[in-house]
């Protein structure tokens, strides 16, 4: 590790699945500082999604600890974290019978959002991700991808300190990709951290500063892109496509 600030979050999985007999994690390491993004990248299968929904909170099986600001999170405890973490969904959770418009009122209300405030980020964001002139329509009704970026408006609208993000590229056209990377570059100089889950590694390559490796339910390598080069045994121009493969096709397994 270069840098010595501490995580705004660490997370320490032992074990998690989705009953007691076969974990699908086991021994995976990842922490976030402000302002860095770092991706969760591997096969499929090799157990990502399940590991989001873990920090979520969404798993039967679930032994591991949690740190926010260097403070072990305890259950019931009253520690900040949770109001602090927006998580962006790959699968849309929308409300049959709110307008988009409603959706982000809705949003801005359980965080208690000045009604300027709201107003000015919401005008932004809908016309940032092109959605300005459906704001009084029915996301239900949306395309796929007009669905996904209702659920980016609704994470970018919170400015939580740390955004959980799955798969945010994948039915994205490529303007909303490269509107999804600005906000993002925006969010990290206002000092929120990332972590996201993605197959895009060219879009990973350009935006996270660390990658964390899955397979297998392990970790097959965590660091920079310069650490995974050395891991994978990758040139200093390889790109993390090579590298992913060559390390998915090895399998050692480090802890963070
Ligand atoms: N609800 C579930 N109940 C039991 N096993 C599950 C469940 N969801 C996923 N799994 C299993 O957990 C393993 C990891 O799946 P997971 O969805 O976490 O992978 P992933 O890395 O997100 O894959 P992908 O890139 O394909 O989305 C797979 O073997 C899968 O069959």
């Amino acid at each position: 590790m270069t840098d010595n600030a501490q995580p705004l979050y660490r997370a320490e999985v032992d074990e998690a699945g989705y009953d007691h007999d076969g974990p699908i994690i086991r021994n995976i390491g990842l922490s976030v500082r402000s302002g860095e993004r770092v991706g969760l990248i591997g096969p499929n299968g090799a157990g990502k999604s399940t590991l989001m929904k873990g920090l979520l909170g969404q798993l039967p099986h679930w032994k591991a600890r949690i740190y926010w600001r260097g403070e072990e999170e305890k259950q019931g405890g009253n520690s900040d974290m949770s109001s602090s973490i927006a998580y962006i969904p790959e699968q849309p959770i929308l409300y049959e019978r709110m307008t988009l418009w409603e959706h982000l009122v809705l949003a801005a209300a359980s965080i208690g959002l000045p009604e300027e405030q709201f107003r000015e980020r919401a005008d932004k964001l809908l016309k940032r991700f092109r959605l300005y002139g459906n704001r009084h329509e029915y996301p239900i009704k949306f395309s796929k991808g007009m669905q996904q970026k209702t659920m980016l408006i609704v994470g970018f609208l919170l400015q939580p300190d740390l955004y959980l993000v799955d798969e945010p590229f994948i039915g994205l056209d490529p303007g909303a990709v490269l509107e999804l990377l600005d906000a993002l570059e925006e969010e990290r100089s206002r000092g929120a951290a990332v972590l996201l889950t993605t197959h895009v590694l060219d879009s990973a390559e350009r935006l996270c500063d660390r990658f964390v490796l899955v397979h297998d339910g392990g970790a097959a390598a965590a660091g920079t892109l310069e650490e995974i080069r050395s891991a994978a045994g990758c040139g200093p121009d390889a790109r993390l496509f090579d590298c992913f493969h060559r390390l998915t096709a090895q399998g050692a397994e480090v802890r963070e």
